[in-house]
């Protein structure tokens, strides 16, 4: 490895489970140091993390870095979207934050959708129909269960707002992360008024978008990084790494976490009235649309807990179908459901329920990816490209039979980026964009970040997919009580 060039900047992925932070090379992208450290989500009806609990972890992976961290002439932060971060006039939080990933906002979800006209009024006003994931379904929940909590919040942020004004001192936020709220409307650019009204959030409780390309200030004195070193915008976590992998107009990405998503960068403002796809801006000025489920890896190593099976010990055959919807579900959308499994025999092997939990979690991301694809513009020429390689990103990315069991059920080629931490480098992409005036997208490529093995494509497994999706069908009923 040549030794780096320098200048260094630093990207930080806050996502559900830990913080991350790289030291990179901004000439080459060469990685020079790393850090992670885990944060806490509360089990039980909700999913809650104390946002002081993700600056600890932050400023410990920035601790790991060492000396390189303390080089860094730019920063930038990534984090999970969604979340509803309330704080008080001093800047604490008034109460844990509320993540994407709690579904009891569900009711409220269902009520603003009715309010406002319908799922095709929201999908061609904000871009998007607010699953319980969006924030404006959480701040809802918060008015009508904890009037106390909402009458005490001073300021409203996002996760990556929350870190991002704890360098800066300022109350910033991007389109991208803003895009996943419910009162950014797409269609505008801009916060809806009308909306803020009817869920009682005062505008200036809210952090300004910054425009593309502009930066959040600078680091305050006092932190465990350079003072005065520049603070990019930021952005969520899949606009993140849609910036890290340099992603061109249709090229199409799933990835394997906490949650599974799927999404392409697509040059058309997304307007899904099905609700499947979520219409996000991206970090840059194009959109991302994008699908994503609750139920991804967390939710099939929980199977093989119970099995008592290692990951990766799967067995082909069988009939089992496993939906693996153990924290309800968001694609498809059914937020009261839990797991299911059917299709057992006498002869149905631990190994071949597991491979149904896997298949069970990659059906659901591949439909909703034909949706992504179809119709929504995401090709540059506004089409789906068939022949575009999946690349394959997230934790779960590192796993065999993940890997296997999305070629199976896809029919497509398959490429897994070399780079592991995509939303991490996607944030260092926007510092050093910010720090050279380059646009990320063009800087990633630089850096070769979706460079990794190719996989050919096999042929469709269509008898586990028809399995899955008639399963699927014919539980509705059962999937969707309270
Ligand atoms: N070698 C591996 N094989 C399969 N899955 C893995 C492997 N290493 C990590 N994972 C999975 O990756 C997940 C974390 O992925 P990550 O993208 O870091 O999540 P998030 O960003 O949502 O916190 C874990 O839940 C784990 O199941
Ligand atoms: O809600 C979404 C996307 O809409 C999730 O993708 C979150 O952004 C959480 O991300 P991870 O922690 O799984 O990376």
């Amino acid at each position: 490895m040549s030794a780096p060039e320098g200048p260094f900047v630093i990207g930080v992925d806050s996502s559900t489970q830990s913080a991350k932070a790289l030291v990179v090379d901004a000439a080459t992208g060469q990685v020079v140091a790393r850090g992670q450290a885990p944060h806490t989500v509360t089990p039980g009806p909700g999913r809650e993390s104390d946002p002081e609990e993700w600056w600890q972890a932050l400023e410990d992976a920035l601790a790991q870095c060492g000396r390189a961290a303390q080089q860094a002439s730019a920063v930038s932060v990534g984090g999970q979207q969604h979340g509803l971060v309330t704080l008080d006039g001093g800047g604490r939080p008034v109460r844990p934050a509320m993540l994407w990933n709690d579904v009891r906002s569900a009711p409220q979800s269902d009520r603003l959708i009715g309010q406002l006209g319908g799922p095709a009024v929201w999908a061609e006003r904000f871009g998007s129909v607010p699953a319980a994931a969006f924030t404006v379904t959480k701040w809802a929940w918060l008015c009508e269960n904890e009037p106390q909590s909402a009458a005490a919040t001073a300021a409203v942020r996002l996760p990556h707002d929350y870190l991002t004004g704890r360098l800066t001192g300022e109350a910033t936020t991007d389109r991208g992360d803003a895009s996943g709220t419910g009162w950014w409307a797409s269609s505008t650019g801009g916060y809806d008024e009308e909306m803020l009204e009817l869920i009682g959030l005062a505008p200036q409780l809210l952090p300004r978008v910054l425009t593309p390309g502009e930066a959040a200030g600078t680091v305050r004195p006092g932190l465990p990084l350079p003072t005065g070193a520049l603070v990019a915008a930021g952005t969520g976590d899949n606009m993140a790494a849609a910036l890290g992998l340099g992603l061109r107009p249709g090229q199409p990405v799933l990835s394997l976490g906490t949650s599974g998503t799927v999404y392409a960068v697509s040059t058309r403002r997304p307007t899904d009235p099905t609700g499947t796809v979520a219409g996000f801006a991206d970090a840059r000025g194009d959109w991302l649309p994008l699908a994503c489920t609750l139920n991804c890896t967390l939710a099939v190593d929980r199977v093989a807990a119970l099995l008592s099976l290692h990951r990766e010990a799967v067995e082909g055959g069988g009939e089992a179908v496993l939906l693996p919807f153990l924290d309800g579900e968001r694609t498809p959308n059914l937020p009261y459901a839990s797991g299911l499994l059917s299709g057992l025999r006498h002869d149905t092997t631990a190994g071949q329920v597991l491979q149904a939990a896997y298949d069970g979690a990659v059906f659901a991301l591949l439909r909703a990816l034909d949706e992504v694809l179809d119709g929504q513009g995401a090709g540059a020429d506004g089409g789906a490209d068939d022949s575009a390689p999946l690349l394959l990103i997230g934790g779960g990315a590192k796993g065999t039979a993940w890997r296997e069991t999305v070629r199976r059920l896809s029919g497509r080629p398959v490429q897994v980026p070399r780079a592991e931490e995509l939303v991490a480098l996607g944030a260092a992409a926007q510092a050093a964009g910010l720090l050279l005036e380059e646009d990320p997208a063009t800087v990633a490529r630089r850096w070769g970040t979706a460079e990794g093995p190719a996989y050919d494509a096999v042929p469709r497994d269509e008898a586990t997919v028809t399995r899955v999706a008639d399963t699927l069908g014919g539980a509705d009923t059962l999937l969707r009580q309270r």
